[in-house]
């Protein structure tokens, strides 16, 4: 009989509709991954801040139709990577959202009904963080024990260097710059979804990764003497957040006249931080700062080659256990590894 396997992919959520909006905050600041404090005063916080960002968050997901496309893109994914693995066995792709449906409670039952004999974590953040990936496995450990989910479980926790997923990258970098470099030297940013300086000085190893997908990125481009950056996009709050953001870079670039490509590289499909603040707010801000040309590359969705790497990191996952694709003595991802479900088959 073929065995049944099923993929678990992590991702963040996002609001489905201008309603959802404002619980879907709620949800991501009440995170003790997200706001480091004790209850009830997180909550409390989290109520707060969730009410004033709201006005925030309506104008970004108004530019967008009201709300994120972040669940279908995921849901094209999760099609391409059953298609992609079908010769392991009866393999079905789910969804655990963190902070917006569906949620791990949710899909944990549905894992439970498809009875597999094998479940393996994917997350969809090529680099590992607490706040993301971490969280999102501490939230599933709960949601199986509820859900009386008890299948031999492997977790992939980070690819920021997988190959495919740097070529499938590459091939959009190659274009855009080529596209760019006819109006000058092209300052190239490679943009990451910033961090609270504190989490990173915490040990959280993500922007660690961050630099290391950046750096093997511009080594697969092949483009010689390529001007790049490592850069942090979508500040929010009062905390200091890790630097350079990619705002100030724009910034400086478009007021040097240097035509400006921003590659997204820790977002795998699009959203409101590529298609509202990448491509609609920074476009602005490079268009008035004067930059003669301003190309943001896409990410790399249901790329064929990006799936196939995926799919590389599940076979790796199911054939030894908990994979590690940098393996260099838990540097990579302390945490994943001391805290993800992991048993034996
Ligand atoms: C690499 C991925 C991400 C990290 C790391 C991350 C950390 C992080 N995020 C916030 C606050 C917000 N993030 C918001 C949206 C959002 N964040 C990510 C990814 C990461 N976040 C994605 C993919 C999205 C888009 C969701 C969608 O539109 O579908 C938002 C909501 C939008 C807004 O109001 O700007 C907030 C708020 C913090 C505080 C944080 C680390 C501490
Ligand atoms: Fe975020
Ligand atoms: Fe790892």
């Amino acid at each position: 009989m073929s065995r049944r396997i099923a993929i678990v992919l992590f991702n963040l959520g996002g609001p489905d509709n201008p309603d959802a909006i404002r619980p879907f905050l709620f949800n991501l600041f009440a995170d003790p991954a997200i706001i480091r404090l004790p209850n009830p005063l997180r909550v409390i916080l989290a109520w707060a801040i969730a009410r004033k960002r709201t006005r925030v968050a309506k104008d970004i997901y108004a530019e967008i139709g009201g709300g994120s496309p972040l669940l279908p893109n995921t849901e094209a994914q999760a099609r391409a990577l059953e298609a992609e693995l079908a010769d392991l066995g009866e393999v079905k792709a789910f969804i655990a959202m963190r902070y917006w449906h569906p949620m791990s409670q949710e899909t944990a039952m549905l894992v439970k009904d498809f009875a597999p004999d094998e479940v393996i974590l994917l997350p969809l953040y090529p680099q590992f963080s607490t706040t993301t990936t971490g969280s999102s496995m501490r939230v599933w450990r709960d949601a199986c024990r509820i859900a009386r989910l008890d299948v031999p479980t492997r977790a992939v926790c980070c690819y920021p260097t997988e190959s495919r997923f740097i070529a499938a990258m590459a091939a959009g970098l190659r274009a855009a710059h080529a596209e760019a470099a006819a109006h000058g030297r092209p300052r190239v940013l490679f943009s990451a979804h910033g961090l609270p300086e504190k989490i990173v000085k915490a040990g959280d190893p993500y922007q660690w990764q961050c630099e290391r997908t950046a750096a093997a990125l511009a080594e697969a481009s092949g483009i010689p003497d390529l001007d790049w950056v490592s850069t942090y996009q979508s500040r929010v709050g009062r905390l200091k957040w890790i630097e350079p953001s990619t705002e100030a870079v724009i910034h400086e670039a478009a007021h040097a006249g240097r035509p400006i490509v921003v590659v997204p590289i820790a977002f795998v499909s699009e959203h409101s931080e590529t298609l509202v603040e990448l491509d609609i707010e920074y476009r602005k801000l490079a268009d008035e700062g004067g930059a003669p040309c301003y190309l943001r590359v896409p990410t790399v969705g249901a790329d064929e080659g990006f799936i196939a790497g995926l799919a590389d990191l599940v076979r790796a996952g199911h054939r030894r256990g908990s994979t590690c694709e940098a393996g260099d003595g838990g540097r990579i991802c302390p945490a994943a590894f001391s805290g993800c479900p992991s048993k034996a088959a």
